[in-house]
């Protein structure tokens, strides 16, 4: 199979996880950051995951791309990209992987770019290393990925340090760097956090027409539910380093099941930014289980299928 094949066949999912489990083996102790992890991403389709700060969502984005830090690991579970195992692959063979296959953008562009080199200087790069163009070929097709990704001016921006641009022209160099390689898989993680509201809908709005133009997965991390809202077609709600419940865009918000996913939606806050309310991974949100001083078997409860596309892992209300 070509390492650089577009996802075409819609009808599968590009990335299967199953049972993906991330700990850290930390000196006060073990922290499961993500625990058996089922999901799939699928061609031109965006998944949302969500759930408050700490709940593992990042720590699920590094898992995929198999760049977990130190003192974590990933413990068990499979990532299989169009069938190819990931766990398994040499780290030369992962490492052409992400780029190629799967890329990754973050909250803040300027922990992707480097302030001592040109934008010209850091896209060629990543063209010669995923697409193997170099000198005039490689600057050319730089040129055109700023201009694919609605920069004006983009031969003069080739010349640019990243200091000389705005933050939402900075995000946008960070796109078209994660789209030097054609992947099939784009990770987002905040990717809006960082920039002020109107940039923010331009940003999206360029993420969906670019996953439109390349049939991409999009796999978008976000805390803020409007956001999801507008730009998701799945959301997945993660606590705790579980997934929680997970459903169609709509049916999530007009019917969640889950008590924490009925809390997070409590929590949306009329202005864009972090909900007003949190509840933190080991803290205050088991005291609103209603299930919680019921006994039951040790372990949390098993991720249910309710409805179609519909899945629930929580303790029935009534025993
Ligand atoms: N280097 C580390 N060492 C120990 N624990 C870590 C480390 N990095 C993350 N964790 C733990 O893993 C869990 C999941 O963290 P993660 O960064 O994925 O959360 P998150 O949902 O992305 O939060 P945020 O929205 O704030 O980014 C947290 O309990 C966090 O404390």
């Amino acid at each position: 199979m070509s390492q650089t094949a577009p996802c075409l066949l819609s009808d599968q999912p590009c990335l299967q996880v199953r049972g993906l489990s991330t700990f850290f083996f930390t000196r006060g102790g073990i922290v499961k950051a993500v625990r058996e992890l089922d999901l799939d991403l699928w061609p031109g389709r965006t998944l949302a995951l969500v759930g408050e700060s700490g709940c593992g969502k990042s720590i699920t984005a590094l898992s995929l791309l198999r760049l977990v830090p130190a003192p974590g690991r990933i413990v068990s579970g499979s990532i299989r990209l169009d069938g190819e195992e990931l766990l398994q692959l040499p780290a030369q063979e992962m490492r052409r992987r992400r780029g190629n296959r799967i890329a990754m953008i973050f909250q803040d562009p300027m922990t992707a770019l480097n302030p001592v080199l040109t934008i010209g200087r850091q896209l060629t790069e990543g063209l010669e290393l995923h697409r193997g163009l170099s000198g005039r070929a490689a600057l050319l097709r730089a040129a055109e990925l700023l201009d694919q990704v609605g920069l004006a001016n983009p031969v003069q921006r080739l010349r640019d340090y990243p200091h000389q641009l705005s933050g939402g022209m900075r995000q946008r160099v960070v796109i078209a760097m994660a789209l030097a390689g054609k992947p099939q898989i784009l990770i987002a993680d905040e990717p809006t956090t960082a920039l002020d509201v109107t940039i923010q809908a331009q940003i999206m709005t360029l993420l969906g027409d670019l996953q439109r133009q390349q049939n991409m997965a999009l796999l978008l991390i976000s805390h803020d539910l409007g956001l999801v809202a507008q730009n998701a077609d799945e959301v997945a709600v993660m606590y705790d380093g579980l997934v929680v419940e997970q459903a169609p865009v709509t049916q999530l918000f007009d019917n969640p099941l889950h008590p924490y996913s009925r809390h997070l939606l409590n929590c949306i806050p009329r202005r864009a930014g972090q909900p007003t309310e949190t509840a933190s991974p080991t803290g205050p949100f088991w005291h609103h289980c209603p299930a919680r001083f019921r006994p039951r078997p040790t372990g949390p409860p098993p991720l249910q299928q309710t409805s179609a596309g519909h899945w629930l892992r929580c303790w029935p209300e009534t025993p």
